[in-house]
């Protein structure tokens, strides 16, 4: 029924005040009230339209995509709004696009990477969209391996430019967004070459294509690599090929800020770090980590309304069904997926206070965080895409049959999500940097340099390495000091035993290949720890609105208590916790799952998502979702004629032959 809310008995058992909640997750009062209007902006213009994308052709979609992005401009333009409200304004547009790449790589490289007359040139075309530009790093041979990356930049000391050529095929650059068909100009990554010498890779801005008509300047083949998993869903973005034939930019174009050529060709470097050349990179990595909290929220509300829409089977006294989110297999598999959410959500929010942290430090000429920088962004962009992505999955299984329909949300969502997994580092070659960074962290214990950070409970290895757990009834289960014990000794015992295994390795490159997925696994227990530390944090923390703290607190012991039962495994194998003790937590899980169920649609409510952004029938904020799929299912193109095209050529014949012989 239109106009009816059935979501209603829901929302009426919650047990906290969820306009309180609604500004605890977007962050703050200013955060939310921004979003809140943002978003219902863009829900109410009819341009950013969305539910027509997967029954669009490849050219419709891209055109489409064109389409969004020019008119988002004209209205970020028009309404004046400020970088946050534009940011949010492009982010609920839910349409991925090469606007993605010049805001969230091209621009962050020239401010990153660039001198102070770099960015005086450069950042006045970009930041009024007189240039578009990319990031164009990756090539068809490498993309991990950064400094295996073959383009080159050739110092010509006689014209004072840099010849950019591509040697081979695998030097193409390949991969890109943006770059396919959009982009204007690129930064792109080459070795850079003076007087005969390789000095590595360096960032360089190139023009690729006229401004006047848009063809590729002479020196440059570039185009889309073709389509992408899933149909609609990234295939908006045009990702790109790049080949560069001898092409020449002027010195000056080369990104100076962390080291230069002179005129005459002599390499100058700087005495910051040169890892500074992936600043981008920790910028982006940072950012997917609150991006991983909206794409799983989104899938989790979706599967929690409809899971209490959603009833099958008969109670045992024969009244109404059960609703599914009644049945504990559905609460282990959903409530653990919403509290990472949460969990999300607020290591996010400490990691973009690290970055800031770190950027501060940076400016100060104090280099001595950034390791950590880069073992945080890089560690927590892998653990949170990766198990966004699989959250995803298990959401659209969550939903049966249904959650399978296009319709539902979900498959677009997980086909755009889940080269998450692989973009701005592979996670599992992300968790070794993570894992060498333990492990050089576990090799100066007892020197005298006490570690800091993230990695200050390795400090306390002498306790950490012998502890018991003095976990003796479930409750202690809710105990913060108790949980991070656990956590802290499992990844501890984890990353020494990982050491010592590789001290019995004389050649120590030999031994850390030989024992690859020990470290990543270690380095997953160190990320983890890192975001149940952080959860806890924020509980502990000045929290208003009536059981607001209470349903934060729930939800964040589901998410430690769940890591504990998914990964027993490592606990149990470290001694970190006892099987009764496993046992006891088993048991407080289902007693918080309890606890959570009457608050789960308010939780979710608390995302503040409007049914535009949320792009499901089956996770509608009315619940009205029988009607709704079938009015989807009239909308296909299928259901325009009642008999198919293709009937009489390809049915017809089939019908009639069985019917003539059937007569015979
Ligand atoms: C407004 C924002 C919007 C954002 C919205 C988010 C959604 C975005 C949506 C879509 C965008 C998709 C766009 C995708 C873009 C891309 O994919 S761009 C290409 C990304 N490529 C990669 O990530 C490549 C991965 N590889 C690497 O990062 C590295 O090369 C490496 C694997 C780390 C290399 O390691 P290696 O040790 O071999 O390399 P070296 O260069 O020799 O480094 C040695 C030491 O340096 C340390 N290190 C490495 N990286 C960094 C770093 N970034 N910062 C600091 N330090 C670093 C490394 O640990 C070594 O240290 P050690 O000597 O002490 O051991
Ligand atoms: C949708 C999308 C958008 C992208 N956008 C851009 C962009 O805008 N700009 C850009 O420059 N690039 C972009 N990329 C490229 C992306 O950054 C790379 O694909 C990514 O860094 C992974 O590198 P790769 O493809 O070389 O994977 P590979 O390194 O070839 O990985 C293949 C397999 O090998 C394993 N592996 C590799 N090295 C190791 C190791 N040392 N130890 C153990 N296992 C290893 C990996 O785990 C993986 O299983 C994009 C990619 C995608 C999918």
């Amino acid at each position: 029924m239109e106009g009816v809310d059935h979501l209603a008995d829901e929302r009426n058992k919650a047990e906290f005040d969820v306009e309180e909640m609604k500004i605890v997750w977007a962050g703050s009062r200013h955060a939310f009230q921004v979003s809140n209007r943002i978003s219902r902006l863009v829900a109410n213009d009819p341009i950013f339209e969305k539910s027509k994308r997967a029954v669009m052709s490849r050219k419709e979609l891209f055109k489409n995509t064109l389409k969004k992005s020019a008119h988002a401009w004209k209205m970020i333009n028009e309404l004046r709004l400020s970088d946050e409200e534009s940011i949010r304004f492009r982010s609920f547009m839910d349409q991925p696009g090469f606007v993605d790449l010049h805001w969230g790589m091209f621009v962050p490289a020239i401010k990153g990477q660039g001198t102070e007359e770099q960015q005086q040139k450069w950042l006045p075309l970009a930041n009024n969209m007189q240039i578009i530009g990319c990031y164009a790093q990756t090539e068809l041979g490498h993309g991990s391996h950064v400094q295996g990356l073959e383009t080159t930049a050739t110092f010509d000391p006689q014209t004072d430019q840099f010849i950019i050529h591509s040697p081979t095929q695998t030097s193409s650059k390949w991969w890109p967004g943006g770059l396919g068909k959009v982009s204007t100009h690129a930064v792109v990554y080459a070795r850079l070459i003076t007087n005969g010498k390789d000095h590595g890779v360096h960032g360089f801005i190139v023009q690729l294509r006229s401004l006047d008509d848009h063809s590729p300047l002479p020196g440059i083949t570039v185009g889309d690599i073709g389509m992408k998993f899933g149909n609609g869903a990234y295939n908006s973005m045009d990702n790109g090929f790049l080949k560069f034939d001898h092409f020449r930019i002027p010195r000056d174009q080369m990104l100076m800020r962390l080291s230069k050529v002179t005129r005459e060709g002599k390499y100058v470097a700087s005495d910051v770090p040169r890892q500074l050349v992936y600043g981008t990179m920790v910028f982006v990595r940072q950012s997917i980590v609150s991006n991983a909290s909206n794409a799983l929220s989104r899938a989790v509300c979706i599967a929690t309304r409809y899971s209490a829409v959603r009833r099958q089977f008969a109670s045992q006294n024969g009244g109404t069904e059960t609703q599914v989110i009644d049945y504990k297999t559905q609460q282990n598999r959903l409530f653990p997926l919403l509290a990472s959410a949460y969990a999300f959500r607020f290591v996010g929010e400490w990691l973009k206070w690290l970055y800031t942290d770190v950027t501060q430090r940076l400016e100060a000429s104090d280099f001595a965080t950034l390791p950590e920088a880069h073992a945080c962004t890089a560690g927590l962009k892998s653990m949170t895409t990766s198990a966004t992505a699989d959250g995803i999955e298990e959401c659209r299984k969550l939903c049966g049959g249904h959650g399978y329909l296009w319709c539902s949300g979900l498959p677009e969502l997980f086909a755009v999500y889940v080269p998450a997994c692989t973009y701005e580092g592979d996670n599992v070659v992300l968790q070794l940097q993570v894992a060498r960074f333990l492990m050089k962290t576990v090799s100066q214990l007892g020197s005298g340099k006490a570690p800091a950070g993230t990695t200050e409970y390795m400090g306390r290895a002498q306790h950490l390495l012998k502890c018991r757990s003095s976990v003796k009834k479930a409750e202690d289960w809710l105990n913060p000091g108790m949980v991070l014990e656990a956590f802290e000794a499992r990844a501890l015992r984890m990353a020494v035993s990982c050491a010592n295994n590789l001290s019995k390795f004389e050649n120590q490159e030999q031994g850390f290949s030989e024992l690859l997925a020990d470290l990543v696994e270690a380095a997953i227990a160190h990320c983890q720890l890192i975001v149940v530390s952080k959860f806890i944090a924020k509980i502990e923390g000045e929290i208003k609105g009536k059981g607001v703290k209470n349903q934060l607190k729930n939800l964040c012991y589901i998410y430690a208590l769940h890591l504990l039962h998914k990964h027993l495994g490592d606990f149990l194998s470290t001694d970190s916790v006892t099987p009764e003790q496993a046992s006891l937590a088993s048991h407080q899980l289902r007693s918080l799952y309890s606890q959570l169920r009457p608050n789960a649609v308010a939780l979710v409510d608390a995302f503040n998502y409007t049914d535009h952004y949320l792009g499901s029938v089956l996770g509608r904020y009315d619940g009205n979702v029988y009607p709704k799929l079938f009015e989807e299912a009239l909308k296909d193109p299928l259901n325009d004629s009642v008999v198919p095209d293709g009937y009489h050529e390809y049915i017809r014949p089939l019908i009639k032959q069985h019917i003539r012989s059937a007569r015979l």
